[in-house]
């Protein structure tokens, strides 16, 4: 993109941030959080097994067979659409579907106890990250956090990174009606901060960004380093790609020459 006069940039007086993959790697949490997870399903599987077969050494056999831990890289292919999908899709390695129903609510239950447990604990700041928010904001933009992940998971996080500063509002994936890839949560932004979609560019690492953005009307800039479902972020439709959120910054800036 060139700093020609009319831009999608052109205009842009708000940035719209995502979390996971785009601010914190915090694929190490998710490994964690889901393997203790497994194990305790798993336990509770083989104390409930006696009582539960209707046919000792029938039913439930399959539980007796240790779940071995999943890989980060693994997990780092179902985050992104917030943790009910991310629960469903670990389950579905180890339950058929009835399995995975039967399971959802101890399993949640458990990952949640275990997530907030360990939240931010394993986590990392992507290079820049505090640079590149520090430029947004000192070129007159305003900071939203729109996220997938829990707001109970979100805000300490945020806060425990030194982040949370930094941002007017902040969503979580069940702050709202709706999450990303709905536009819901842009658009409420757009609406707290009295601008239109065109003013507010939505930065993020995945397709689920993206997509929200197309639909809400918002610009959207793409950063190439978290996850994004095991796709390249070259096959998004994004309005540019960024390596660091301080590169977007410079990026606005260019593209926003008189703002400020
Ligand atoms: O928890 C998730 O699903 C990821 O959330 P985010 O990428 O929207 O921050
Ligand atoms: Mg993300």
């Amino acid at each position: 993109m060139t700093a020609a006069t009319n831009t999608p940039l052109s205009g842009v007086r708000a940035a719209i941030i995502d979390l996971d993959g785009t601010m914190l790697d915090t694929v190490p949490d998710f490994h964690v959080a889901i393997n203790r997870m497994r194990a305790e399903l798993q336990k509770r599987g083989q104390v409930q097994f006696p009582r539960e077969a209707a046919e000792p050494g029938q039913a439930g056999k399959a539980n007796l067979t240790p779940f071995s831990p999943l890989s980060a890289e693994r997990i780092k292919l179902m985050v992104g659409k917030g943790s009910e999908n991310l629960i469903r899709s670990v389950l579905a390695l180890d339950y058929d579907e009835a399995g995975v129903e039967l399971h959802f609510e101890a399993a949640m239950d458990a990952y949640q106890r275990h997530y907030l447990d360990i939240n931010g604990d394993h986590s990392a700041l992507y290079p820049d990250v505090a640079a590149g928010l520090e430029a947004l904001k000192a070129h007159g933009l305003r900071l939203a956090c729109v996220t997938n992940k829990p707001i109970a998971f979100a805000a300490p996080l945020l806060e425990q990174k030194g982040l949370a500063g930094y941002f007017e509002v902040v969503y979580g994936g069940d702050s709202l009606e709706k999450k990303k890839p709905h536009p819901m949560p842009l658009l409420r932004v757009c609406s707290d901060f009295a601008l239109r979609p065109a003013q507010v560019v939505a930065i993020g690492d995945s397709s689920n960004d993206a997509q929200a953005a197309r639909a809400a009307g918002c610009p959207v800039l793409t950063v190439p380093y978290g996850y994004n479902h095991g796709e390249s972020i070259h096959d998004t439709d994004s309005d540019g790609i960024v390596d660091t959120l301080l590169h977007a910054a410079h990026l606005i800036r260019l593209h926003n020459p008189i703002a400020n």
